[in-house]
């Protein structure tokens, strides 16, 4: 038998099974098509963007490795993302920071506009890949004392204002050129180390800039708001003026999308549990899906439990065109286009088992009280052939079947990064 024949031989076999269990896994495939994951660009050059100021990477984000290749320079890492989506089945978006763009001089954060994106608009468009953003409130002086959206001087504070304004009209321009909205995110690492003396204060002025920031109606079908919360940093142990709690009651009552990062909260909470809850009140969720150790520590994203749940409550709850799935890891000791690959694709393989879930005969086991089957047939599909329907699908959408993928990283990284070794930008 040929290769493709023993692919399709085994996914035939696969469906059969699936089928037998009221599965339509054409179907499944159908809708797996049709959800976007936004890998993130800071995977490919460890955060560090294309300012040229020579800025450390700070705010409590730290990357370890030094695996050879890094991207240095946008048409680097365009490349390096061409290499990333061609092996991930399906298309997909990409998550942008404002200190990735493509600036001619020194451009502060406040003066940062659509034209600096230009290029990553008109190479977004020409490879079919929509744009998310996020403004960049770290790695600045001004962000060096810990503080920006909440910082106690006004200057300070007008200044990150500004940045977010900004952002929010790049965001709305990338929106409005690719017709899809760009979720524009906003993430401040602002905190204390020790036990502050008002927790009240800086939340007060946190919520008073964000208003600022959001204080102009632009279209939602060009740019979604989202504020993402934390729990503590490095640096900021002790206090974070936007924690979680902050956050829901900021999106609730401004009805603007929450972003929920996987890596976020204390180490035995879960996002997965918390879709529903929040989908309740607020009318669309980002993810930053990340897989902490021990902490906030952004390793790649694998196929865990957890990842699965995820992926099983947007697809229990119906929840598929109300969230939006975004990747948030840097690892700098693996090559930096196979981790991009490795956490995407477990991405995509994750929901495609949630799609692969018989939803409706399972809560139907539930409302009966049938807790025994439930847990019966939730056990069973564990081993289910979902991997025969993978590579189906991977063969199928053209992208490498298996650990294919990684002799073309190989390849890539022996034609391509490792020559940046010894080549000037
Ligand atoms: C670089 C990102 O903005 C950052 O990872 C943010 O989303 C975050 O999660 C900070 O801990
Ligand atoms: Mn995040």
């Amino acid at each position: 038998m040929t290769r493709t024949a023993n692919l399709d031989h085994a996914y035939q076999l696969a469906r059969e099974r699936y089928e037998s269990l009221g599965v339509d896994v054409d179907a499944a495939l159908d809708r797996l098509k049709t959800i976007p994951i936004s890998l993130h660009c800071w995977q490919g050059d460890d955060v560090s963007g294309f300012e040229g100021t020579g800025a450390e990477l700070g705010s409590g984000l730290a990357v370890t490795g030094n695996y050879p290749g890094r991207a240095r320079t946008p048409d680097e890492l365009r490349r390096d993302l061409e290499m990333a989506y061609s092996l991930i089945p399906g298309t997909h978006r990409l998550n942008l920071h404002a200190s990735y763009g493509e600036f001619s001089g020194a451009v502060d954060r406040d003066q940062v506009s659509p034209e600096h994106f230009r290029g990553w608009i008109d190479w977004g468009k020409q490879q079919g890949v929509k744009l998310d953003f996020n403004p960049t409130y770290f790695s600045h002086p001004k962000a060096d004392d810990g503080f920006t959206l909440s910082h106690g001087d006004p200057g300070i504070r007008q200044f990150w204002i500004d940045h977010g304004i900004a952002c929010r009209n790049i965001a709305a321009e990338m929106g409005k050129a690719q017709q899809s909205p760009c979720v524009n995110n906003i993430w401040v690492p602002d905190g204390y180390k020790d036990m502050p003396a008002s927790r009240k204060l800086p939340r007060a002025r946190l919520a008073e800039s964000l208003d600022a920031i959001f204080a102009e109606t632009l279209d939602p079908a060009c740019v979604l708001d989202a504020v993402e919360c934390k729990l503590f940093g490095i640096g900021s142990e002790s206090y974070v003026v936007g924690s979680h709690e902050f956050y829901l009651g900021y999106a609730i009552s401004r009805q603007k999308l929450l972003c929920l990062d996987a890596g976020h909260f204390h180490p035995t909470e879960v996002i997965s549990d918390k879709i529903s809850s929040v989908l309740m009140y607020v009318p669309e969720l980002l993810l930053h899906v990340s897989r902490g150790v021990r902490w906030d520590s952004d390793h790649v994203v694998t196929f865990t439990d957890e990842l699965q749940a995820i992926m099983q409550e947007i697809v229990r709850g119906d929840f598929i065109d109300r969230v939006h799935i975004g990747l948030d890891f840097f690892d700098a000791s693996i090559n930096r286009v196979a981790a991009w690959a490795i956490g995407t694709r477990n991405a995509v393989k994750a929901m495609l088992v949630a799609l692969l879930e018989p939803t409706e005969r399972l809560q139907k086991f539930e409302c009966e009280g049938d807790f025994t089957s439930r847990l019966a047939l939730m056990e069973e599909l564990k081993s289910m052939p979902f991997a025969a329907v993978w590579d189906q699908y991977c063969e199928s959408m053209g992208v490498p079947v298996g650990i294919e993928w990684l002799e073309k990283v190989k390849a890539y990284e022996t034609a391509v990064q490792s020559v940046r070794e010894s080549e000037p930008v």
